[in-house]
């Protein structure tokens, strides 16, 4: 969904159209609608007033203006102007009303929900098929804070600006009942709502720079906190915490600087409500009395009509300063789901199903940016077979798995499954079929079980299934262990268990999925010696069942690989097997000595 929207009222009206559609007429019909009852409801206490005092018909329909169509619907309806029928239509009205209302508020509970779901919906989709590369461009900050914060700040500008349009239709209601009743009140009102505007609309100018202002705030507030709870151990630890406090605490203050701003913008826009609308209604009062020579019964009904128009006024303006104050939200949101639209991964139509012999990267470049990390790359994986990468850090190891994984694409040269090119492939289906343990291992908070079956239901099969794969990484005693067998939690990020246990997790849950492709980046880096004897004899046990590329600096753990490639620089530098490795690549053999010593 793409929201595109100008800064104008209408604007603003086609942004929530695109979201919820014809549903938005719907709501503002029947706002109308109660508008309209209100209206009429309120113009009946003139001829009640006058019945009660027994000023005759002739004075009451003068007093009423053009606003006696409705009693003479009473009278046209059979019933005679009494007390009592005025009464009986009053209550009839404002039950009406009642109805409405709240035929109105359930209906905008539903907006409400749906719009929400549209736009959360959206975000999520464009967030899930957004490019691997786009991503780590993206600021994770801004993403964080747009996803929770601005599309909070949205869903107010929706209740303000709904709020707004039915104080609006009631305003304009009041306004056309006025200028039924007396049509020289009616213009007063408008130069006194145009007069109050000229204050409004400088206010409103100022609060949508402060609001769009703290979007952005919120986004490096949001970035610097998340970092906060991610590297809380090392911030600790090295007593940075402070320091980096610093720069928390720095954006909050600039933060609550612009939310002071915004307060004191709203202040002065409540409290001149009240002053101004007594200083209008004088105004009226005066005019009425001194040079319009209008009658008692004429000004109480145009007071009525009127010191509800200029409080609906009020109310508009008051909304509309919500409104305003969050816009922010709105304009962040639109222009994240624009960026995120535009920066959407381009998928293949060829579904994959298993690798038939095996996958190549031909000739292979790539680049981050301007910057050549890979070139002429050629590695040959057949099916089941497995992979070394070895070499330095920054080679380029992590970049050949990420295209691999179908994360980057090559810039040049191509990356092929049997003959069908990285993009033509449908990835999602491919990457069904691929398990990543990657350097950092991915633990949820939650319960054993769920983490390592990524939430499969818990039936017998599967119950099965997952005791198999604890066994083959070696977490039987581990789970055993646990006060809560495989239903213990592990934590937010896994910080319950060591980085050991946590990357036999890891290697579980791709045990567990129906994997083809294993990918293990540095799979056993942060393994003590032992465990890692027993992650090694794992992993081979996995040899011939799986198609796996092993990226590891112990150079030990990969001796049993059916091909080792040696990358320097981002090139293939030698390949064969760990004995003709040692035999032909002196580089290969260095880094070997240098590990035995
Ligand atoms: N997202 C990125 N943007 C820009 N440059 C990147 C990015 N990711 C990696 N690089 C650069 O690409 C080069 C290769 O990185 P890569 O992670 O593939 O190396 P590696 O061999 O896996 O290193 P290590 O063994 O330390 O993990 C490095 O110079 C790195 O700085």
């Amino acid at each position: 969904m793409k929201l595109k929207y100008k800064n104008s009222f209408w604007g603003y009206f086609n942004f929530y159209y695109q979201v919820v559609g014809n549903r938005l007429l719907v709501f503002l019909g029947l706002s109308v609608l109660i508008s309209c009852l209100d209206g009429i409801g309120l113009a009946m206490f003139i001829p009640l007033l006058q019945s009660v005092s027994d000023s005759g018909s002739t004075a009451g329909q003068q007093s009423l203006g053009q606003l006696h169509y409705f009693t003479d619907l009473i009278e046209w309806l059979g019933l005679s102007l009494t007390v009592t029928t005025i009464l009986i239509a009053l209550v009839i009205l404002f039950a009406l009303k009642g109805v409405m209302r709240f035929a109105q508020l359930s209906y905008y509970a539903k907006l409400r929900q749906l719009f929400i779901k549209k736009i959360r919906f959206s975000l999520v989709n464009n967030l899930q098929s957004l490019s691997y590369t786009a991503f780590s461009k993206m600021d994770a900050g801004k993403i964080q804070n747009t996803l929770t914060v601005e599309v909070q700040r949205l869903f107010q500008t929706m209740k303000f600006y709904f709020d707004a349009s039915q104080a609006f239709v009631m305003l304009a209601t009041y306004m056309a009942l006025a200028f039924l009743a007396n049509y020289q009140f009616a213009f007063l009102v408008g130069v006194g709502a145009a007069l109050s505007n000229l204050i409004y609309r400088k206010i409103y100018k100022a609060t949508k720079r402060a609001s769009v202002e703290l979007s952005k705030k919120g986004s490096d507030f949001n970035g610097f906190l998340s970092q906060t709870t991610l590297y809380f151990k090392y911030l600790k630890s090295t007593n940075t915490f402070s320091r980096y406090a610093g720069k928390l605490k720095y954006v909050i203050n600039d933060a609550e600087h612009l939310n002071r701003k915004i307060g004191n913008m709203n202040a002065i826009t409540t409290s001149v409500k009240e002053p101004m609308i007594i200083i209008v209604v004088t105004l009226v009062i005066l005019l009425q009395l001194n040079w319009m020579g209008a009658s008692l019964s004429t000004i109480i009904l145009s007071l009525l009509l009127f010191y509800r128009a200029l409080s609906f006024l009020v109310t508009v303006q008051n909304h509309w300063q919500g409104f305003i104050e969050n816009i922010g939200g709105m304009n962040a949101v639109a222009s994240m789901l624009e960026e995120m639209g535009s920066l959407q991964e381009v998928k293949g139509s060829t579904p994959f199903v298993a690798i038939r012999k095996q996958i190549t990267l031909r000739d292979v470049a790539f680049y981050y940016d301007n910057t050549p990390v890979l070139d002429g790359i050629n590695i040959i994986i057949p099916k089941k077979n497995t992979v070394a990468l070895v070499g330095e850090s920054g080679a380029g190891k992590t970049t050949i798995a990420n295209m691999i994984a179908g994360l980057i694409m090559p810039v040049r040269g191509e990356l092929l499954v049997d003959d069908v090119a990285l993009q033509d492939i449908e990835l999602d289906s491919y990457r069904d079929k691929i398990g990543y343990i990657s350097q950092e291992s991915v633990i949820f908070n939650d319960t054993i079980f769920n983490n390592i079956t990524f939430w499969a239901d818990p039936t017998p099969e599967n119950i099965k299934r997952f005791e198999k794969v604890v066994e083959m990484a070696s977490l039987k005693e581990f789970v055993r262990a646990q006060p809560g067998k495989e239903q213990s939690r592990l934590g937010d990020n896994g910080i319950l268990i060591s980085g050991g246990q946590k990357q036999r997790i890891s290697i579980a849950r791709e045990l567990f999925k129906n994997t083809e492709i294993l990918i293990f980046d540095e799979a056993t880096s942060a393994l003590d010696s032992e465990t890692e004897k027993i992650i090694q004899e794992n992993i081979e046990k996995l040899y011939g069942n799986f198609t796996m590329v092993l990226i590891a600096h112990r150079l030990s753990t990969i001796k049993q690989a059916d091909t080792i490639y040696l990358i320097e620089q981002g090139k293939v530098s030698a390949c064969g097997t760990f004995e003709e490795m040692i035999f032909k690549s002196s580089r290969f053999k260095k880094l070997v000595s240098l590990q035995a010593f």
